[in-house]
């Protein structure tokens, strides 16, 4: 599927939080949605993810128009994963799992054999099957974020909308978490991941898209977005980059550019 915002702009009391701002996803694409705090890359990911209205622009998936797509269709086709991974009731950790299943359920209709093993599969492949008695409440912040996962990922969603999920999370569970988008998107469906880490975008993303004050100001490969100039400008950082690390390119930030 191919997810497309055109000129899409978002004020809040007057100030522009996104500027004419075009982005495309298309099937496997992982794209990594980079920038400095307050860049605005929550509030496009909420804006593709159909939770925000923008005040001008469209969002397009497969050349319909998101707001002529039934809620249902939405709800199986589009994931998303909320920044700091909050969790509003104290459910059992299986219980929230399940609800990944809602778009699927007719009103009070109960999970089937094939709903019950999706949402197993979920919680096996993000390794918090160990976790399924537990109330999500009590769980640690990295262990919560990776229930919330396998939530999003027990909906099957073809695009998935993730908002920093590899922030609070040990490098193991960093990299098993880069490495389910990878295979999510290697099987055909498609990844936008807002990240501050940029040498996990670097190894595991397709393509960057740079947002600076609520513009692109750069997107492309890896190579392209990740330049020194491009992080002096619009991080404000000296940075060493390493082309030929085994992890693709790796940014050493080295000091900030004084202001
Ligand atoms: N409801 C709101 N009212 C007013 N300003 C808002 C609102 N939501 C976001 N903003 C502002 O919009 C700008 C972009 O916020 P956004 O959360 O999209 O940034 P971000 O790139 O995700 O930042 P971070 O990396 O810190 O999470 C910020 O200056 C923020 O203060």
């Amino acid at each position: 599927m191919k997810l497309q915002g055109n000129n899409l702009s978002l004020r809040f009391n007057g100030s522009d939080i996104l500027n004419n701002v075009d982005i495309t996803v298309d099937a496997g694409d992982f794209v990594g949605l980079i920038g400095p705090n307050g860049a605005g890359k929550t509030s496009l990911l909420r804006i593709l993810a159909n939770l925000q209205q923008p005040d001008s622009g469209t969002i397009r998936l497969d050349n319909n128009n998101l707001s002529s797509i039934n809620r249902k269709q939405l709800a199986q086709t589009l994931g998303y994963l909320e920044q700091g991974a909050p969790a509003h009731w104290p459910l059992q950790v299986r219980r929230l799992v399940e609800l990944g299943r809602l778009p699927y359920l007719s009103p009070w209709g109960q999970l089937s054999g094939k709903d019950k093993a999706i949402v197993d599969n979920a919680m096996a492949q993000a390794e918090v099957e160990h976790l399924s008695e537990r109330i999500i409440s009590t769980l640690s912040g990295g262990e919560r974020l990776r229930v919330l996962i396998a939530r999003m990922f027990a909906t099957e969603p073809n695009i998935v909308l993730a908002d920093e999920p590899i922030a609070a999370l040990d490098p193991y569970h960093q990299l098993h978490t880069m490495e389910l988008f990878r295979e999510h998107c290697d099987r055909g469906g498609s990844a936008v991941v807002v990240m501050h880490d940029l040498n996990m975008a670097a190894r595991f993303c397709d393509r960057l898209v740079l947002l600076n004050q609520g513009e692109v100001a750069c997107e492309g490969s890896v190579a392209t977005v990740l330049t020194e100039d491009n992080l002096a400008s619009v991080y404000g950082i000296y940075a060493q980059l390493d082309q030929q690390s085994t992890a693709g390119i790796t940014v050493i930030p080295t000091g900030r550019i004084p202001h």
